[in-house]
């Protein structure tokens, strides 16, 4: 394990800071009689399961200042194994929070509060003292959409109107886990605090939660990771569906150079499995940014060909827009065979021979389970047979889960279907019988075609990054960027339509540059500068490409097949002529319709383009950036 220097830095007070009492610790005098403070920290809150003194003594600090804070009735120190989760299940099998669904082995089925159902971008938040670390000096008047910023002073009050005693009458989990391969140079590990017992599950499945960690961690620091779901016992309000939550006060809080994560009040995905959005991308890109590596939304897969040689791509399109996907994509064409390395996060790093090398730091996919079906995405479906939990999904009366786009997989129309909601439902309901948003969690380890070097410590090197969206109209179906700017620059004007993954609602095309929108750690401008820094010798830097699946037709018709069909031979040139990719066994494909640049759509796109570009980088547009702009427009007029 390397040692990450500024995760070194000792806790540095501001005046906020010691305003809030939320943010007291215990001092760095008292950590030489730790056994001691510890012990009184705790009072009389039980340790349920584990030694707190067996483990580093920055953990046990913390554990002990977090516990006093929140309270809990006890504190339970996971270790991840089989028979840890075996208890949990079978507790909240009684309980009534888990359904087994009994035509598999070890799925389970999780109906949340029907108001905590996906992030929260409006409650989530990056603390840092100076507003131009976590936003851009946008044009007057324009409100900055990458980086929501609050201010450590604001952040204090809202720490202390939540956290104390938030736990009461609940166990607090300690949860150890490494984000990468435990061990690996690449990784990272966290702890988290929780009071939900799902989110011990899936961090389980999503990370590598395992004892070993605290020896690997030694007494390193460690990205601290707090969560609560806001409910304290005795609960004054109705719990709904036995998951308790406080969906009118959460929070998402992230203090990057504390390496410190607060989630309040939602026990759903994002919000709650800490080592996902908040470390691995949010917390990530901070390290990443000083570190000189790449903490990104992006799929990771590798592509073989038929003279068999491998080329591993990354991809990021926003959420919900396909990275399960096309990483676990089975083409249609023979000859060529896809692995998956990751579908959702990837950390990159170049290495001494100047490649950029990529990890997976997840143990498992959360993926969206609408569209998921033996003909989209066999592979996925092949994940997720065992050892898994899908939560807002419908059920079958034969202990199946159902969702939108299993319709032709029923094989009696007259088996009972139970809704997300809990309700009877019938195929051709109106409402639909699982959640947009419903996910399954499942081990990565299991996709029948996960690559053999998906947990290897050095990563696998990245040849080509490929930037989508879901773009109805305009947008071809691929094609290449000039170089390194000008793929950084088409990253940057990223847009997609909004998906069901958080609260927006509707379908309107909205801007998600580098599918990172709403996952940007510190200012965008900088991240630009960051990512055009990497261009230097040796680095050899992959080729960029741009992908939209999701083109229609005036009659509103996806106007390219898709899934399995979403790899055809490489394209010549920057877009492909007709008949440089193969389209054999595709039937009717408009090629016309699907490649045209239509003018007018680009020369207005080009303007939205432009004060996008104005209103929110702003000053912090660098120049490399605003010279693509420039030429591009040029390029545009001449259409
Ligand atoms: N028409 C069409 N739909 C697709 C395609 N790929 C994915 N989808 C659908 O888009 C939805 C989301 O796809 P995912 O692959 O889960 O998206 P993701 O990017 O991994 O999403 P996050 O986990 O939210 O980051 C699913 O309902 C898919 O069935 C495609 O090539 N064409
Ligand atoms: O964070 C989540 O809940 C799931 C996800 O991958 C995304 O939204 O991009
Ligand atoms: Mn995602």
């Amino acid at each position: 394990m390397t040692t990450n220097p500024n995760l070194l830095t000792p806790f540095k007070a501001t005046k906020a800071d010691v305003e809030s009492s939320s943010l007291r610790q215990i001092s760095e005098d008292a950590f030489y009689v730790i056994n001691e403070v510890v012990t009184r920290r705790l009072g009389h809150i039980p340790i349920l399961k584990g030694d707190l003194h067996d483990l580093p003594y920055k953990v046990q600090r913390f554990v002990a200042e977090k516990a006093e804070l929140m309270r809990p009735r006890g504190i339970f120190i996971c270790d991840g194994s089989q028979h840890e989760a075996e208890q949990i299940i079978s507790k909240l099998i009684e309980r009534g929070m888990l359904t087994p669904l009994a035509a598999y082995e070890n799925n389970y089925l999780c109906r949340t509060d029907p108001k905590d159902v996906a992030r929260v971008e409006s409650k989530t938040w990056m603390v840092t003292p100076d507003k131009y670390q976590t936003v851009t000096h946008t044009a007057p008047g324009a409100e900055p959409i990458m980086g929501h910023w609050m201010s450590p002073f604001e952040f204090g009050g809202e720490l202390d109107s939540r956290f104390p005693g938030c736990m009461a009458g609940r166990i607090m989990y300690v949860i150890p886990f490494s984000m990468g391969p435990l061990g690996s140079p690449l990784s990272k590990i966290g702890i988290q605090l929780t009071d939900s017992n799902y989110v011990v599950l899936s961090m389980r499945i999503m990370t590598r939660v395992n004892p070993d960690v605290w020896e690997v961690l030694g007494n390193n620091d460690f990205v601290r990771c707090i969560h609560s779901v806001g409910l304290p016992r005795p609960v004054k309000q109705r719990v709904i569906n036995h998951w308790p939550c406080n969906p009118e006060r959460v929070l998402i809080a992230h203090r990057p150079s504390e390496r410190e994560i607060w989630s309040f009040g939602s026990g759903y995905g994002g919000n709650s499995l800490l080592g996902k959005k908040c470390f691995a991308l949010r917390i990530a890109s901070n390290i990443a940014h000083d570190e000189g590596w790449l903490a990104e939304h992006m799929l990771i897969m590798g592509v073989t060909r038929p003279n068999g040689k491998e080329h591993f791509i990354a991809a990021a399109f926003p959420s919900a827009c396909g990275k399960t996907n096309l990483a676990m994509l089975e083409p249609t064409l023979p000859g060529w065979k896809v692995r998956c390395v990751g579908d959702d996060i990837a950390w990159m790093k170049f290495g001494e021979d100047g490649r950029l090398y990529a990890i997976n730091p997840e143990a498992g996919f959360f993926g969206v389970a609408p569209g998921t079906s033996n003909k989209t995405n066999p592979m996925a479906v092949g994940t997720f047979q065992k050892n898994s939990i899908f939560t807002n999904v419908a059920e079958t009366s034969e202990g199946r889960y159902y969702w939108e786009g299993l319709e032709d997989e029923i094989k009696d129309k007259n088996v009972e279907i139970t809704d997300w909601l809990g309700n009877p439902w019938k195929l051709g309901d109106a409402t639909p019988a699982a959640h947009p948003n419903s996910r399954f969690a499942a081990p990565a380890k299991q996709c029948p075609i996960i690559h053999p070097d998906w947990e290897s410590p050095e990563g696998v090197p990245i040849e080509a990054i490929i930037f989508g969206g879901r773009r109805p109209d305009g947008v071809p179906l691929v094609f290449e960027t000039f170089g390194w700017h000008h793929g950084i620059f088409t990253g940057a004007c990223l847009k997609s339509e909004t998906t069901a993954a958080a609260e927006h609602k509707g379908k309107n095309v909205m801007h998600d540059p580098m599918a990172m929108r709403p996952f940007m750690g510190y200012n965008f401008g900088k991240y630009l500068d960051h990512w055009i820094s990497l261009e230097k010798a040796p680095h050899k830097v992959p080729k960029i490409y741009h992908v939209n699946w999701f083109r229609k037709s005036k009659e509103g018709k996806f106007l390219w097949p898709g899934f399995g069909d979403n790899i055809r031979d490489t394209a010549v040139g920057v877009i492909p002529s007709q008949g440089s990719i193969n389209l054999d066994g595709l039937g009717d494909i408009n090629w016309d319709e699907l490649m045209s640049l239509p003018a007018d759509y680009w020369k207005q796109d080009a303007k939205e383009v432009r004060k996008f570009l104005e209103d929110q980088v702003g000053s912090d547009l660098p120049n490399e950036i605003r010279e693509e702009l420039e030429s591009q427009e040029k390029r545009i007029e001449a259409l």
